[in-house]
């Protein structure tokens, strides 16, 4: 409950107007009439403000920011919930604490309210991503008749000084934003202060990192237990080569690694990677090579500095790179993983594009021994990953048992 106590409408008005970006007195009332009716749950009094002119999208800055939204997520009426979406409610605004109306709901363990949330967190980021597409297209179009390239983007979830979250912010010039910037930077191996081994861009973003063998090991257990002898591998991103080292123990007789960074091609060569019975280390991105390569049992992708849309684009492929149905793919799921709801979102939102492409997904969680340890992050740009839970997800077109 965040409004205070009986504070009248026009005490808040006061208290609010320092901070409402220039809305009419008149206007704030109404704002103020619509969180009070979705405080209440009130279907009918929220929709008359809204049909007065309140705006749906209004945080009230003057007490922790919180939404309409967010009060009808902590009323419990997903009816209201529903309504405000529709009406122009930001699925994604956050308060001055970072949280979002679904998280609210997720707090009262109210599924139906936080799946609702979600929902249209889903329709909306596929939306965006269909158009981003479509743009991307357009501008990779003008570039080639221009001869200029065009901007990608990064992933991470940021606060905005605004309050709302972002899915893909441009990471500030850093190369962790843009691959074709990454993958002529410089990039140091190194131990962390955790003793492990990490890979770090030249900003001081974490390309990868030790913390993540437990993921590596699940995945290659779930990609590669089983397989019939001599299977066929294929990994794009070598990183510091630690789940190819763990495909290696099932002795694939086939293994394709797309390794395009030629820092990251000396280290794997300084292993000897080259020299392995059944390896080979294509210098590409896979964008460059993937019309290539064909036939694999088994498929994996971890890449750096490439956003949603990239992934997205790879899903597109897989129907080509497959041996046959029961080929199975997996992929680092780390979009997102520093917000939980926004993590829900990705999962349903890849698990959809999926869907699309013919592919069922089942999620294995765990959780990562290591991470989230406070020796991880020490002396790197950000953290990529704080939540407990990770989702490795199995792909295929059959159902696996
Ligand atoms: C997170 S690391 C992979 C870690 C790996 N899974 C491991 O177990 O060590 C990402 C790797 O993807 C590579 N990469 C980045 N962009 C790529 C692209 N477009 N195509 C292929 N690989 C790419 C990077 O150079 C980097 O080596």
């Amino acid at each position: 409950m965040q409004t205070e106590g009986d504070a009248s409408s026009s005490d808040k008005i006061a208290e609010s107007s320092q901070h409402a970006n220039g809305l009419s007195a008149s206007r704030l009332s109404l704002n103020l009439h619509l969180h009070q009716a979705c405080e209440a749950g009130n279907l009918d009094r929220a929709k008359e403000c809204l049909e007065r002119g309140a705006d749906a999208w209004w945080e009230d800055e003057g007490t922790i920011g919180w939404s309409a939204l967010h009060f009808a997520a902590e009323s419990g009426n997903t009816k209201l919930v529903r309504f405000l979406l529709r009406r122009g409610a930001l699925w994604n605004a956050v308060d001055s604490n970072g949280i979002t109306a679904a998280e609210v709901a997720w707090s009262l363990n109210d599924a139906a309210t936080y799946r609702a949330i979600m929902d249209e967190g889903v329709r909306q980021t596929m939306l965006r991503n269909a158009l981003d597409q479509r743009a991307r297209v357009e501008a990779a179009e003008d570039a080639a008749a221009e001869e200029t390239g065009a901007d990608a983007e990064g992933m991470l979830v940021e606060v905005q000084a605004d309050g709302h979250l972002v899915l893909r912010p441009d990471a500030h010039g850093e190369v962790s934003a843009n691959n074709e910037a990454f993958l002529s930077s410089k990039l140091s191996f190194e131990r962390g202060e955790d003793g492990l081994e990490r890979c770090v861009d030249v900003d001081g973003g974490v390309v990868m990192a030790g913390w993540e063998t437990d993921i590596m090991e699940k995945t290659a257990e779930l990609l590669c237990a089983g397989q019939e002898e001599g299977f066929s591998v294929l990994n794009i991103g070598f990183g510091l080569g630690i789940i190819d080292t763990l495909f290696q123990n099932y002795k694939p007789g086939r293994h394709v690694i797309v390794e395009p960074h030629a820092d990251v091609v000396a280290h794997l060569r300084a292993q000897g990677w080259q020299s392995k019975p059944g390896v080979q280390v294509v210098q590409q991105r896979w964008q460059e090579c993937i019309a290539e390569l064909s036939d694999f049992d088994v498929i994996y992708t971890d890449t750096y500095s490439e956003d949603y849309a990239a992934l997205n684009d790879f899903f597109d492929k897989l129907p080509d790179l497959v041996s046959g149905p029961s080929a199975r793919f997996s992929f680092f799921h780390g979009l997102a993983g520093t917000n939980p709801f926004l993590y829900d979102v990705y999962t349903r939102v890849a698990e959809l594009d999926l869907i699309g492409i013919g592919l069922q997904t089942q999620w294995h969680t765990i959780r990562p021994a290591l991470a989230n340890t406070e020796l991880i992050w020490k002396g790197t740009k950000r953290a990529y990953w704080t939540l407990d839970e990770f989702r490795i997800p199995l792909c295929s077109m059959q159902i696996l048992q």
